[in-house]
């Protein structure tokens, strides 16, 4: 798969003070959106800390360029910085094609497939990106990985209908899996998605091998009844950018 540096301008104001981790997500973000965005576009917002970063900046080009876009979240978090920026909010009802969709990732391999849903929004994230005509991919360097499974340690997140967590636990562990129910933080009891489900992280080490590669562990856990979706990403993404520690931005892209 190609990988190249690219350049990406940003004011040395929008990185005061930010570490090299937060830099690279946010010259990974500004170079997806600086390539990507155009006006009378639908634009699919991603979850997570990265794409903070991507709304600010199309916010911004959206004044200073005076552009239309209509954009389409994949959370609650993501409605609430839509509407933070001032930009206008649509969903797949009033506008199903969507033009390109940005998200992050919390592991990736070159072949751009990737684990999603650290932040338990996999499931609107994966409808949304399916229904773009590019899915681009936003990091930073910390997510590159040569297998996934290797990098991202917690799990393949796995929404799950609550009634069927149990059973589906068993057959994760029957699988050779780790799998831990998500439980919240700053509330009692387990993490409750934006869709009322639960997440099951599911960690099965490298994903290599028949029965292992991601494509087919995908496949393998979505035909589980009662899994809604899993946070395997495969084929799906067109491009990526990657911020580094070093200050660069690897712009990958697949055939
Ligand atoms: O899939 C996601 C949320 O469900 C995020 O995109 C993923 O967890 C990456 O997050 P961050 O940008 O904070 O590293």
């Amino acid at each position: 798969m190609p990988v190249q540096p690219v350049q990406v301008a940003v004011a040395a104001a929008a990185l005061a003070g930010k570490s090299a981790k937060d830099a690279g997500k946010l010259r990974a973000a500004y170079a997806a959106v600086d390539r990507h965005v155009k006006d009378k576009q639908v634009i699919g917002i991603g979850s997570g800390s990265t794409i903070v970063f991507a709304v600010d900046r199309l916010a911004e080009r959206v004044r200073e360029e005076n552009l239309t876009v209509q954009c389409v979240p994949t959370s609650f978090q993501a409605i609430q910085l839509i509407r933070q920026h001032n930009l206008p909010l649509s969903d797949l009802s009033a506008t199903p094609k969507i033009d390109v969709a940005i998200d992050g990732a919390d592991e990736m391999t070159p072949d751009l497939a990737c684990i999603k849903g650290g932040g338990g929004c996999l499931v609107q994230e994966k409808i949304v990106a399916y229904n773009s005509d590019t899915f681009v991919l936003i990091a930073d360097g910390s997510k590159e990985s040569d297998a996934l499974g290797t990098k991202w340690t917690r799990g393949v997140p796995i929404e799950v209908i609550p009634m069927a967590y149990v059973p589906i636990q068993k057959q994760l562990e029957g699988m050779g899996a780790t799998a831990k129910l998500r439980m919240a933080t700053s509330k009692a009891g387990p993490c409750v998605t934006d869709n009322g489900n639960f997440i099951i992280d599911a960690h099965f080490g490298a994903l290599q091998g028949d029965s292992l590669a991601p494509a087919a562990l995908e496949k393998t856990l979505c035909m589980i009844p009662g899994v809604v979706d899993c946070g395997l990403f495969v084929g799906m993404a067109k491009e990526a950018f990657i911020g580094r520690e070093d200050g660069t931005v690897m712009h990958y892209t697949r055939d």
